[in-house]
């Protein structure tokens, strides 16, 4: 299984993100982080600037929802264009009902964790998910170092999915950079999320290649 690079628009220059978007078409998603200032102690964007970069890309928009009460948001990130909508388990008491609803919508659904919550709150949704989000950082912020401890997590992530016979992709997300890469591929991620690594290289097409060289078995690169 080849796998996924999905840069985060967080690190690109907002004031210019069709050129930013241009400067990736290696990628195999975007990664979009919506922040609402309560649920993450930053504010970033919603549904206009998703449906602005659905007309300048053909790739995955795959959205990232850091926001309390996600409900209020599934179909205004659908209509806007995205393919792809991850809701923290944290932010919602109806976890099954959120993702059963975002499939309805025609979306992939996607679950994320904060780094102290546990995978077990995961259990019982496995096969109403297409990807698992696992924050490697606390969410809010870009630029931050990598969690060590996230990488047995990733791998009880991985294992939890096996057991249930789920093919659904480990997504990882945050201080992903060619140091860390290896190790999160090894532990069972598909999909690297990188926004310093990639958008803070003055080439973000060869941080992007390297990056994907990196998660590679040794013998491969
Ligand atoms: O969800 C996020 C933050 O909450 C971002 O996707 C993540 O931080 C990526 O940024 P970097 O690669 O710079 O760590
Ligand atoms: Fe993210």
């Amino acid at each position: 299984m080849s796998v996924k690079i999905a840069p985060s628009l967080l690190a690109a220059d907002f004031a210019h993100l069709a050129h930013e978007v241009g400067r990736v078409p290696n990628a195999d998603w975007l990664h979009v982080d919506v922040m609402d200032g309560h649920f993450v102690p930053n504010l970033t964007i919603g549904p206009p600037v998703v449906q602005a970069l659905r007309r300048v890309t053909s790739l995955p928009l795959d959205v990232h929802l850091m926001v309390e009460a996600p409900e209020r948001w599934l179909e205004a990130f659908a209509r806007a264009g995205a393919d792809r909508l991850t809701i923290h388990v944290e932010a919602t008491v109806h976890l099954d009902r959120l993702l059963r609803q975002i499939r309805e919508l025609g979306l992939h659904p996607g679950a994320a964790l904060n780094p102290a919550t546990p995978v077990e709150s995961l259990r019982y949704v496995v096969e109403l998910v297409d990807q698992v989000l696992v924050m490697t950082v606390n969410p809010g912020f870009g630029g931050q170092p990598f969690i060590p401890g996230m990488l047995r997590k990733v791998a009880e992530v991985r294992r939890l999915l096996e057991s249930q016979g789920s093919h659904a992709d480990v997504v990882v997300d945050g201080g992903v950079d060619e140091r860390t890469a290896p190790h999160l591929v090894a532990a069972g991620a598909s999909v690297l999320v990188a926004g310093t690594s990639v958008f803070g290289d003055p080439d973000p097409a060869a941080a992007l290649t390297r990056l994907r060289r990196t998660a590679r078995p040794p013998s491969d690169r």
